[in-house]
């Protein structure tokens, strides 16, 4: 698990202080992957220098498995930084190592014994799936297998925590689903926990169990993928689902819905049932559904008829559990 408590990190900029994370705070268990995604500017790149310890928090703590890596010394840093294993948008390789001696140089820093180190990265080369390109080098390898080699050696030291720090916004869109399968692969045998920092709403629908929206460096929306799109209010629901193109034009003067559901009320013949029970017309403007993981999430904008009963219908699709927004008539 890792606990982040109300991190600040102030930077001076000549005589202004220039307020990049904001009292971020985020919790994510044990064996879960989280997405952290947010613009230019939002704080990401500050929030992973803090994680990693590489820029000390103004205040605040990190947390790894109930023990705090901030506030520790100098002696402790080292060992702290092990708990957190780096992965990048690059996977800066050592271009004259092998992909072997790739794996193996994390280990190598901290005097690990050559035959442990040898039999780690054979077993790290097989989870990666890497094995037949043990004595190649970088150059000779693909984006996504280099990409393969960076996670390898950032589980070489054994880390609580995987922080992937933009990990396929350098590759193309199969590579990308690869190695975001390898991902949910890892967690699923380590019981790793997973931070993934993303612009990429892809990456958080392929392989996030949860989600925080960082803004100016404060999180300004966070939940599981089902709460955040679920919840018509927030920002990240038509992020997630948008809707495509615009809705077509149509005739008549009707109120326009949108709606925002998931699992059992996906599977519920929504439209008919309003058509049917409020005896109205209801026409389909646009829609998207989409199966994330077991799930499946469906966001429609309708239009009623002019004369429809809104007030009884948005209560009756509220009381089935479905998020409605009311946009307003045509
Ligand atoms: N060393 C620094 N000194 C002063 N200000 C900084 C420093 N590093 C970052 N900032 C400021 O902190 C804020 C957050 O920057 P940060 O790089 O963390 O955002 P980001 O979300 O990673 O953006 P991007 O996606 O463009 O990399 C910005 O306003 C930035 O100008």
């Amino acid at each position: 698990m890792i606990t982040v408590s109300d991190l600040r990190k102030v930077y001076q900029q000549g005589s202004k202080d220039v307020v990049a994370l904001d009292g971020v705070s985020l919790e994510v268990p044990t064996g879960k992957i989280h997405g952290i995604v947010g613009h230019s500017g939002a704080g990401k790149s500050t929030l992973v220098r803090c994680l990693t310890l590489l820029d000390q928090p103004t205040s605040g703590t990190v947390a790894v498995n109930g023990k705090e890596l901030t506030n520790v010394s100098t002696d402790e840093l080292r060992n702290a930084r092990r708990r957190i294993g780096m992965v990048f948008q690059h996977a800066n390789l050592f271009d004259s190592r092998t992909t072997e001696q790739n794996v193996a140089y994390p280990l190598e820093l901290v005097g690990t014994p050559k035959a442990e180190i040898d039999a780690k990265v054979a077993e790290l080369l097989e989870l990666v799936g890497l094995t037949k390109f043990a004595k190649g080098y970088p150059s000779q390898l693909s984006g996504g297998q280099r990409q393969r080699v960076g996670i390898a050696r950032a589980l070489a030291t054994d880390p609580d925590v995987l922080l992937c720090d933009e990990p396929t916004s350098a590759l193309d869109p199969k590579t990308t689903d690869e190695i975001l399968d390898l991902v949910k692969k890892l967690r699923d045998r380590l019981n790793i926990t997973v931070l993934i920092i993303t612009h990429e709403m892809h990456v958080v629908k392929q392989a996030c169990d949860s989600v925080s929206m960082l803004e100016a460096g404060k999180i300004v929306e966070h939940g599981d993928i089902e709460q955040v799109i679920t919840n018509a209010k927030g920002s990240l629901a038509s992020t997630l689902l948008p809707l495509p193109g615009d809705a077509p034009r149509v005739d008549g003067e009707g109120p326009i819905l949108d709606l925002l559901y998931t699992g059992d009320q996906a599977t519920q013949p929504v439209i008919s049932s309003i058509s049917r029970q409020f005896n109205t017309d209801v026409n389909v403007l646009a829609g998207s559904v989409e199966q994330l993981g077991e799930q499946q999430y469906a966001h429609l904008r309708l239009q009623l008829a002019a004369d429809a009963d809104l007030n009884a219908i948005v209560n009756h699709l509220k009381s089935t559990g479905i998020a409605v927004t009311v946009k307003g008539a045509k």
